[in-house]
């Protein structure tokens, strides 16, 4: 089992706040708590009972601090990693980092079945969550029900527990950010239950809900409503 650490969430850091030290040791996760792909690491991070080792440092997306792209990460996105002098960013590169390079229970199948899988359905993640995206603007329920079905189909391909791989693995902590704010954006604004017909899927965010390591990391449904009609409002 996962240490459990309750810990302070540090404030975000806007325009106005100093540069914490570079590469002065110590491992940061620069991170935003509303950012779904930095979510993913700060699961990893938590599940893996990494609180002590890898600071967070939250930054205001909306008014974020010059020194990040001039000094940290050019890219100027989170997450952003600092670790042993190096700054690495994109989420599923450091889920994986953070699995390979750090001690804590192991988030990657052994299982060369269990590998295939959580390969097909990590490269599926980015298309998922564009056709979700996409569907916003759509008739959502003709868009939706296929790219759920297809999640419903993939929950029954392992039997050995409630998530993709059966036990918890990185494809759930890559898909879960998501499936929590589509979930909340298509129930409130669009009506759209994604559990509908779907036991399994249902079954996946219960488990998932209980989880110590991912509990903190959830975001208030107030702000993803308010953050999606202002993507939807944009496009
Ligand atoms: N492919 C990147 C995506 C990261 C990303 O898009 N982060 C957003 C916040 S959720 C960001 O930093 N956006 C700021 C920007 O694009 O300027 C990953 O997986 O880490």
């Amino acid at each position: 089992m996962a240490r459990t650490v309750l810990e302070n969430l540090p404030p975000s850091l806007d325009s106005t706040a100093e540069q914490p030290p570079l590469f002065d040791g110590t491992t940061r996760l620069y991170t935003a708590y509303i950012c779904p792909y930095a979510q993913r690491v700060w699961i990893t991070r938590n599940f893996k009972g990494l609180q002590n080792e890898i600071k967070l440092v939250p930054l205001n997306l909306q008014d974020r601090p010059a020194w990040y792209k001039e000094k940290v990460y050019p890219p100027n996105k989170v997450p952003a990693l600092e670790h042993n002098g190096k700054i690495i960013g994109e989420s599923l590169d450091l889920v994986k980092y953070l699995d390979a390079n750090f001690e804590g229970p192991s988030i990657t199948p052994d299982d060369p079945a269990k590998k295939q899988f959580a390969d097909e359905l990590l490269s599926y993640s980015d298309t998922f969550v564009g056709s979700v995206f996409s569907s916003f603007k759509g008739d959502v329920a003709n868009e939706v029900d296929p790219v759920f079905d297809f999640l419903e189909n993939s929950l029954s391909r392992f039997n050995d527990g409630p998530f993709f791989l059966g036990q918890f693995s990185l494809v759930d902590i890559a898909y879960i950010p998501f499936i929590e704010r589509f979930q909340v954006f298509l129930s409130e604004v669009l009506k759209y239950d994604i559990t509908e017909g779907r036991p399994k899927l249902a079954a996946l965010i219960e488990e998932a809900n209980k989880l110590e390591a991912y509990k903190p990391t959830k975001v208030d449904p107030k702000q993803t409503v308010e953050a999606f009609r202002k993507r939807l409002s944009a496009q």
